[in-house]
């Protein structure tokens, strides 16, 4: 969606927002703290929210036609249209199901009277299933629980057919691993549908799991716009709030967000009698390995095959279910401890070998950053542990932590 120029004057806020979404890069994110402008961003994309006329702006952008915002998707501009012919479709915070009809009887009413859904490229058994609401097909949607409503709202929104989805905090009732399934799955019909998404989160880990791209709104200003990569690195290592927003005196929310990685893992193989996944660290030529909480794999290890530290020999490192060979993880820097010796007399499961690339003073705590087989691990250590340790740039440390 290129050429998004946005002017809004109205009573309850000044929305001014001048940029374009990559969207054919992948999902774009929208981060904010309450009240910055974010559903009013997405209600405007959506045209169910008029905005004001603004001529001089526009035409300061090249804009002579007399319209707030241009959507262009596929060739074709869509200028103050009414939001049926919009293509892009808003799936607000709150569900808004037809309380009176089943989970079933919601989504057959989309199928049949959205004007898009015809375009939908799924079927309504795929969605039930992905969205994993199969056991709630029969209950009234005024019984299901917030949780259980927004994975319906999802599972309608993707057979309302339109091409790009607008969502608005989608799944804040839900607990985490749940929403990292949802999140995967909105990565994977990106890639493999081509369906844009708009996400807006409070959360920034969430972002880091879904989107390449990230916009920065703050009292209705967009105050940055960067990759979800260059975004995060940049709040990680700045030492104050006014350092990561330099565009605003506020801090546009970032205040609350923990520091934390985002790691890539490949090739699971489910440990099931101990409830653990292991992956490897994708990428990397030392078969470096992660655990996680939970079997994930439909292939299982025996008892006695474990080799903390490195892949078990004859190890079978291919998964049947290829969509879910692939996860990314997040992992909070104050999770992991460092160490010089590698030390696998302890309860972590989780030693891996990085290398020093960069140690940063925030406030009263040291982040080191890592450089693991390629990626980055943060390690947030005290001042006294940092001095214990001596580390020094350049150096071979273990960081350690328990599964993710
Ligand atoms: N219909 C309305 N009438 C009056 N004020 C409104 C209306 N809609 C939004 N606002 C105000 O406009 C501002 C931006 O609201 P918006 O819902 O876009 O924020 P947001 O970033 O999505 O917040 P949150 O994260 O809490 O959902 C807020 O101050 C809000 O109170």
């Amino acid at each position: 969606m290129n050429n998004l120029h946005i002017k809004i004057k109205n009573s309850h806020l000044n929305l001014s927002i001048d940029t374009s979404l990559p969207l054919s890069q992948g999902i774009v994110g929208v981060f904010g703290k309450s009240g910055a402008g974010k559903s009013t961003l997405l209600r405007v994309l959506a045209s169910l929210e008029k905005a004001a006329t603004e001529k001089t702006v526009l035409k300061k952008h090249g804009f002579e036609k007399n319209a707030e915002h241009t959507i262009t998707w596929q060739q074709q501009e869509y200028n103050n249209v009414q939001a049926e012919q919009n293509p892009c479709l808003l799936q607000t915070q709150q569900a808004q199901l037809f309380p009176n009809l089943t989970v079933l009887e919601n989504l057959e009413f989309v199928l049949k009277y959205s004007n898009w859904a015809k375009q939908t490229p799924f079927t309504i058994e795929q969605v039930i299933q992905w969205c994993g609401i199969e056991h709630l097909l029969t209950q009234p949607s005024i019984s299901l629980s917030g949780g259980e409503q927004q994975r319906v709202n999802l599972a309608r929104s993707l057979l309302c057919g339109k091409p790009i989805i607008l969502l608005d905090e989608p799944f804040s009732a839900l607990d985490w691993n749940a929403r990292t399934q949802l999140l995967s799955l909105l990565v994977q019909l990106q890639q493999d549908y081509k369906l844009y998404f708009v996400i807006v989160s409070h959360s920034l880990k969430e972002l880091a799991l879904c989107s390449q791209h990230i916009l920065v709104i703050d009292n209705g200003e967009l105050v940055q716009s960067g990759s979800t990569t260059e975004l995060i690195d940049k709040l990680t290592h700045a030492s104050s709030n006014s350092e990561i927003d330099s565009g605003s005196k506020t801090d546009a929310g970032f205040s609350n967000q923990t520091r934390f990685s985002t790691l890539t893992l490949t090739n699971p193989v489910a440990l099931t009698e101990y409830h653990l996944t292991k992956w490897q660290l994708s990428d990397g030529d030392k078969n470096l390995v992660i655990y996680t909480k939970g079997s994930e794999t439909t292939r299982s290890e025996s008892k006695g095959s474990e080799n903390i530290g490195s892949e078990s020999a004859g190890c079978e490192s291919k998964n049947l279910d290829n969509k879910s060979s692939k996860k990314l993880v997040t992992l909070d820097a104050n999770r992991v401890s460092l160490s010089r010796q590698a030390n696998l007399d302890t309860s972590m499961l989780n030693h891996l070998e990085a290398n020093i690339t960069d140690i940063t003073h925030i406030e009263h705590l040291v982040l080191v950053t890592l450089n693991v087989q390629g990626q980055t691990l943060y390690a947030e250590i005290s001042l006294l542990s940092f001095s214990n340790l001596n580390l020094q740039l350049g150096e071979t440390v273990f960081a350690q932590f328990k599964a993710l």
